[in-house]
């Protein structure tokens, strides 16, 4: 089906970066892409900051017009309420936030996310407007056991669980092999193919083809300038979570730039 697809970088810069930190990363990344005459119509720019950054961020993103994205990289299940140290999806959208990862394998793993908890996160992003990018993949045993497909669908069908079309519509998926965050281990572009094929099959299993046409899934785990292309020839890879490399503002400008690697 010949929809088009946006390409989409997130840099995810996880616990790293504080308010002041921010501002001069998002600065030079945008003056770097301006410099390399990057079109953001061609290739979409997001970064995901802690929330303590986010309204630092949205006053340089504003004030200076800039075209670069940005999001949180957890929301609360919850409305509002009594839930001491969490956020809620209307204060990120507020915020002027365009995205919010959800699922990642860090708030699975150490924060004991079930995909029920990811369900509700996703319905609670959808329901302020804030698209979820959300995060899937298997661990080592389950990649050595041959199981990464049907492990990650599992994810998905528990993560859409109850979400309608018109919402699901506009979800971004990261295919994360956990095995290769942060560990410099990328998946080959032949793996990260596999599941992101598999993943936007069964988008059109869950809704129809159409809208999995138009689903844009990422690949993620330890990408970089100097391997980000040939995962992204991959007919079923849109775009890229980035976690290290994002930090680099220059580095990540050439992860955004790999059409042209000229940054
Ligand atoms: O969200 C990003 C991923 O966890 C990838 O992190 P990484 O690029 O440091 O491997």
């Amino acid at each position: 089906m010949a929809t088009k697809r946006t390409p989409l970088m997130a840099g995810n810069w996880k616990m790293n970066l504080d308010h002041a930190e921010a501002i001069a990363a998002v600065q030079k990344l945008a003056w770097t892409l301006k410099d390399a005459g990057h079109d953001y119509s061609a290739v979409e720019v997001a970064i995901l900051a802690p929330f303590t950054d986010l309204r630092s961020v949205q006053t340089l993103v504003d004030a200076d017009k800039l075209e670069v994205r940005y999001g949180a990289q957890d929301v609360s299940q919850h409305e509002s309420g009594a839930y001491t140290g969490e956020v809620s999806g209307a204060m990120i959208a507020r915020l002027g936030c365009s995205y919010v990862a959800v699922g990642h394998s860090e708030r699975r793993e150490y924060h004991a996310e079930s995909d029920a908890v990811v369900n509700a996160k996703v319905k609670a992003a959808f329901s302020k407007d804030v698209t979820p990018i959300l995060c899937v993949g298997e661990g080592l045993d389950v990649r050595k056991a041959g199981d990464q497909v049907s492990y990650t669908l599992a994810q998905l069908d528990g993560a859409l669980e109850g979400v309608p079309a018109e919402q699901a519509k506009s979800i971004v998926v990261a295919y994360e092999p956990v095995w290769a965050i942060g560990t410099g281990e990328v998946a080959t572009p032949e793996d990260a193919q596999e599941v992101c094929g598999a993943v936007r099959a069964r988008l059109a299993e869950l809704y129809d083809a159409e809208l999995a046409a138009g689903v844009r899934v990422l690949y993620g785990g330890s990408v970089k300038s100097g391997n980000v292309a040939e995962i992204m020839a991959q007919p079923d890879v849109d775009g890229a979570l980035v976690g290290g490399a994002s930090l680099d503002p220059v580095e990540f400008a050439k992860i955004v730039r790999y059409q042209s690697h000229v940054a």
